[in-house]
């Protein structure tokens, strides 16, 4: 089986602190049965109620109990995946309404603090939680997850300690369709290599065996029509794209006809037609190599591969073989798998890819609209309130 996300928290915090006995005692790599995500296996209630965020607000509801500030409840911020640790404007906002207990701060291993942790942020979906961080935590209630795609966290296991999973489905659609409209656009017309080209003085501009192909007009097929999808196709319109789409169910006919959406009952009939295929289904054990090298040799050798959801959905070895031997055109992925990839790894050697480091989300707005949902998500479940965006274990 499978897990997404190269490194867990077992091996990130030696990384970031050193290789301390707490780091040691508190973190070890989780063995994730299965990736389980939110399209397939997982049934979202999606009633979005956003809770009012105001500025300079002092105290919260907590039932019928209005608290001072001094007596906010706790909330772990898990903040080492990313580069940069957790933004400062996205920190004030969660002191609006808890007291925020870093990595660091956590791991000076105080009984007494790791009682008062009701809540865990993940911040930017990296990390994983394992067993051995949820026994540490007697009182802890929600995970609140900052992005839409859990496959790094199991459900399962996080359900059996009584602690519920939250997402932001709503925050991620259009900033991630922004970034797959970003990477067709991109390859299609060598926007990268070009760049290279502008900024290396002396380099001849314009030659014949460096012709990129249009978007305009041409058939797009989007695997996996969730909100994300859609987004995608609403944008693909506007190109005058011929859309087709695979999804394990089917879109209401009014929908497929505000975007001009087909269906492909078979992904194999969308793969033949299309001359850009987008990725945007979560990882499930039933996408997990979705596109291997059957699927890459029944697209067109002019198609261009996207991939905006998660690195295990393409078989990346078939990937590097179809692209070496021009089985497809080009591809353009913002996940791979691992992330980041290894310098030797033959993906990042090749010149018809594009590779981001996984940005679909990554704006100054959808970061904080993410943290304004899952605060929405926590202050729900410590409230005893309806949960705008829980994860359910399938
Ligand atoms: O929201 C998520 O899970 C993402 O990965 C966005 O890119």
């Amino acid at each position: 089986m499978f897990r997404s996300k190269a490194l867990s928290l077992s091996k990130l915090i030696p990384l970031m602190f050193g290789q301390s006995n707490l780091a040691n005692k508190f973190f070890h790599p989780v063995i994730a049965s299965h990736g389980l995500c939110c399209h397939r296996s997982v049934i979202y209630k999606q009633r979005y109620r956003m809770h009012q965020l105001g500025a300079g607000r002092r105290t919260i509801s907590t039932g019928t109990k209005v608290m001072a500030e001094g007596e906010l409840p706790a909330v772990l911020i898990l903040d080492i995946g990313g580069t940069h640790g957790i933004l400062e404007d996205i920190a004030a906002l969660l002191k609006k309404h808890f007291h925020l207990i870093t990595m660091k701060e956590f791991l000076g291993n105080k009984e007494e603090m790791r009682k008062k942790i009701q809540s865990v942020y993940v911040f930017e979906c990296r990390p994983t939680i394992d067993r051995e961080l949820l026994e540490s935590l007697p009182n802890l209630k929600v995970i609140a997850n900052s992005g839409v795609g859990v496959d790094h966290l199991d459900l399962k296991m996080i359900s059996s300690f009584g602690v519920k999973v939250t997402n932001t489905p709503h925050a991620v659609a259009d900033p991630t369709a922004d970034i797959g409209m970003a990477l067709m656009l991109a390859s299609a017309r060598r926007l990268v290599e070009g760049c290279h080209i502008a900024l290396s003085p002396g380099t001849k501009y314009f030659a014949v065996d460096w012709l990129g192909v249009e978007v305009t007009r041409a058939t797009l097929g989007i695997i996996g029509m969730g909100s994300i999808g859609y987004k995608v196709a609403q944008r693909a319109r506007a190109f005058n794209m011929r859309i087709l789409y695979h999804n394990r169910n089917r879109r209401r006919k009014e929908e497929e006809e505000a975007v001009g959406a087909h269906y492909c009952a078979k992904m194999e009939d969308l793969l033949q037609q299309s001359d850009f295929v987008m990725l945007v289904v979560n990882l499930t054990p039933e996408t997990h190599k979705l596109i291997g090298k059957k699927e890459l040799g029944l697209m067109k050798p002019t198609a261009t591969l996207i991939n905006i959801s998660r690195g295990a959905v393409i078989d990346q070895d078939a990937l590097v073989e179809a692209l070496q031997n021009k089985v497809i055109r080009a591809a353009a992925l913002d996940v791979t798998y691992p992330e980041p990839l290894p310098r030797d790894h033959p993906l990042l050697h090749l010149n018809n890819i594009i590779i981001t480091p996984h940005i679909g989300t990554a704006t100054v707005h959808a970061t904080r609209m993410m943290a304004e949902e899952a605060i929405a998500n926590m202050l729900a479940v410590l409230n005893d309130q309806p949960i705008p965006s829980e994860v359910f274990p399938k």
